[in-house]
C-alpha cells in the first residue's frame, strides 16, 4: 500500500518566497522612468497609499498560485479595481504573481532553484554545445556570466542593453537552472571528474529518440509564471552564450496559470489527468536523500546538487481520446475527475495496491501506470517529477504534436528513472499512448555561494 501523502505541484516549497506586491524592484532607485526595467508606475507602498479592497475568498485563492496562500498580503493589495485606483491613485496590483521572487540559492538548501519550486506557467528548455575552440576556461567564463545574469533576472533586475521585453513585470517566479551533460566533461578536459551517474541511459523499447534534440554539453531550464518574463530570460541567456556555446535544441512548455483554478490544485496534463499527485514532498524524511546528492558524496562538487532526466514524450492523443473514461482510469489507476485512486477516497488517499475486486482481480490493474511506477513496486525508488506540457502544432497526419516535457529529479538516475522506466517499458498500460522522442541526462550542481558561479569548484578545482 502506498503510504506517501500526495504532494501536488502547486504546494509552496522552501525555496519559493512571495514578496509583498509593494516591494519595489531593486532597479527602481536607479532606473529612470521609461528606462529599460523601470516600473511604469510607483507601487502602492512607495507612495504609502496601500489600498483597502474587498477581495472575495474565491478570487483570493485563485490568485495565490505558485507562492501558496502563505505569501499573500490580504487587504493590502488585490482585486481588479482597487479603491485607490478608483480614486485615481496608483493602481493596486492585481495579484502577487508578478512580484513573487524565487531565490537563486535557497537559504537552507544548497540546490539550485527550479527543482523544488512549484510548477510555473511557462517554461523553456535549452541545450548548448561548446564551440570547437571553447575549452574549460571559456566554459568557466560562460557559467560565470550566465550565473550573474540569471541571478539578476530572478531578482527582477534588468540586464545591460536590455530589450525591455519584461520591463513592466516583476520576477514572476522566474527560475533558471543550469546542468552539465556527459559530453561537457570531454570537451573541457574533465573526463576524470565525470560522475558515473552521467553514464548514458539504457535504450528502452518504446524509444524513438532524435539525437539532434537530445543530450548537449550544457542544459538550461527556464520557468516563470509570465510568458514574457520567461522569453526575456531565454533570449538574454541565449545571446550571452556567444561565442562560447551554440544552441543545440530548444523546447517550450507550459503549465496551468496560477489563478486559473479557484483553489490551489495539482495540474493536469494534456491527456486530462491530474498529474503530480504522488510526488515526494520536501517534508518527507527521505526527500533530500532521494532527490539530492549526499553531502558526503565522493563527487564533492555535486554535493547538494541533483540529476535531471529530461524526456520529450509525445502523447498519441487521437488514440487516447477515443478510449472511454473508465478505460483511461484503469490505465492510470486513478480517477480522472478527482485524481483519487481507484481503491477509493480522494486525491490524497494512498493507493491500496493489495485491494481485490470480488472476481479476485486487483482493483488497480496489474499494468496500471501508477502501480508500476510506485516506489512500493520499485524497491523504494522515487523521483521528483516537474514537467511542462508542450504543443508544437499538428503533424502531417493531423495529429497534435503535443505531450509532456517530462523532467524528473533524483540523486541517482540509475536507481530512480532507469529503474522505473525499465519497468514501465515492460508492461505499462500507458506506454502504447506515448512516444519518447528526445532524451537528456544532466548533472545539476548545487547553487554557488554568494559571488560564485555554478560548477566553479569543478571548473577551478
Ligand atoms: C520513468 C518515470 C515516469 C515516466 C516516464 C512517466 C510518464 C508519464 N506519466 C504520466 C501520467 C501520470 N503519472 C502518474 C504517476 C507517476 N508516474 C511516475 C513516473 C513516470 N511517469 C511515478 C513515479 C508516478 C507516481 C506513482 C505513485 O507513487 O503513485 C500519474 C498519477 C498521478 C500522480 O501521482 O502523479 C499520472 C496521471 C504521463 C502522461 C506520462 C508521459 C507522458
Ligand atoms: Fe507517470
Amino acid at each position: 500500500m502506498s503510504t506517501k501523502k500526495p504532494h501536488g505541484n502547486r504546494e509552496a516549497t522552501p525555496d519559493a518566497k512571495a514578496v509583498p506586491p509593494q516591494t519595489p524592484r531593486p532597479e527602481t532607485a536607479t532606473s529612470a522612468p521609461g528606462a529599460p526595467g523601470a516600473p511604469s508606475a510607483p507601487s502602492a507602498a512607495a507612495d504609502g497609499a496601500a489600498p483597502t479592497v474587498e477581495l472575495s475568498r474565491r478570487r483570493l485563492l485563485g490568485t495565490v498560485g505558485a507562492a501558496g496562500a502563505a505569501g499573500l498580503v490580504v487587504g493590502a493589495a488585490g482585486g481588479v479595481i482597487g479603491a485607490s485606483a478608483a480614486r485615481g491613485d496608483a493602481p493596486a496590483p492585481l495579484t502577487t504573481i508578478g512580484s513573487t521572487r524565487v531565490p537563486f540559492r535557497a537559504e537552507r538548501a544548497a540546490h539550485q532553484a527550479g527543482i523544488t519550486t512549484p510548477l510555473q506557467a511557462s517554461g523553456h528548455l535549452l541545450a548548448f554545445d561548446l564551440a570547437p575552440d571553447a575549452g574549460r576556461k571559456a566554459a568557466a567564463a560562460l557559467l560565470r556570466r550566465w550565473t550573474r545574469t540569471a541571478q539578476d533576472l530572478m531578482e527582477g533586475r534588468a540586464p545591460a542593453h536590455d530589450t525591455a521585453v519584461a520591463a513592466d513585470a516583476g520576477p514572476s517566479s522566474l527560475t533558471v537552472t543550469f546542468g552539465l551533460g556527459h559530453s561537457f566533461f570531454d570537451r573541457t578536459g574533465l573526463t576524470k571528474q565525470r560522475p558515473v551517474q552521467l553514464d548514458p541511459l539504457p535504450d528502452f523499447s518504446a524509444d524513438a529518440l532524435d539525437p539532434k534534440r537530445s543530450n548537449g554539453d550544457l542544459w538550461l531550464q527556464i520557468g516563470a509564471d509570465d510568458a514574457l518574463v520567461a522569453f526575456h530570460a531565454l533570449r538574454t541567456l541565449q545571446k550571452e552564450a556567444a561565442p562560447t556555446a551554440r544552441l543545440r535544441w530548444q523546447m517550450n512548455g507550459f503549465n496551468r496559470t496560477p489563478g486559473a483554478t479557484d483553489r490551489p490544485m495539482t495540474t493536469r496534463n494534456l491527456m486530462g489527468q491530474i498529474d503530480g499527485t504522488n510526488n515526494p514532498k520536501p517534508s518527507d524524511p527521505d526527500f533530500d536523500t532521494r532527490i539530492f546528492v549526499d553531502r558526503d558524496a565522493d563527487t564533492t562538487w555535486m554535493r547538494g546538487g541533483s540529476y535531471a532526466v529530461v524526456r520529450r514524450i509525445r502523447m498519441l492523443l487521437d488514440d487516447w481520446e477515443k478510449r472511454p473514461r473508465a478505460d483511461q482510469e484503469k490505465i492510470i489507476g486513478r480517477r480522472k475527475d478527482t485524481g483519487a485512486p481507484l481503491t477509493g477516497g480522494d486525491e490524497t488517499t494512498p493507493m491500496r495496491l493489495d485491494a481485490n475486486r470480488p472476481d479476485g482481480l486487483p482493483v488497480i490493474p496489474a499494468n496500471a501506470h501508477a502501480r508500476i511506477a510506485a516506489p512500493e513496486t520499485n524497491q523504494g525508488a522515487a523521483l521528483l517529477r516537474r514537467p511542462f506540457s508542450y504543443h508544437d502544432g499538428f503533424r502531417d497526419d493531423g495529429a497534435p504534436d503535443a505531450g509532456l516535457l517530462f523532467i524528473c529529479w533524483q540523486a541517482d538516475p540509475l536507481r530512480a528513472f532507469t529503474q522505473i522506466q525499465r519497468k514501465l517499458d515492460r508492461g505499462d498500460a500507458l506506454s502504447p499512448f506515448l512516444r519518447h522522442e528526445a532524451s537528456g541526462l544532466y548533472a545539476v550542481p548545487p547553487a554557488p555561494e554568494s559571488g560564485g558561479y555554478v560548477a566553479q569548484p569543478l571548473l577551478e578545482g
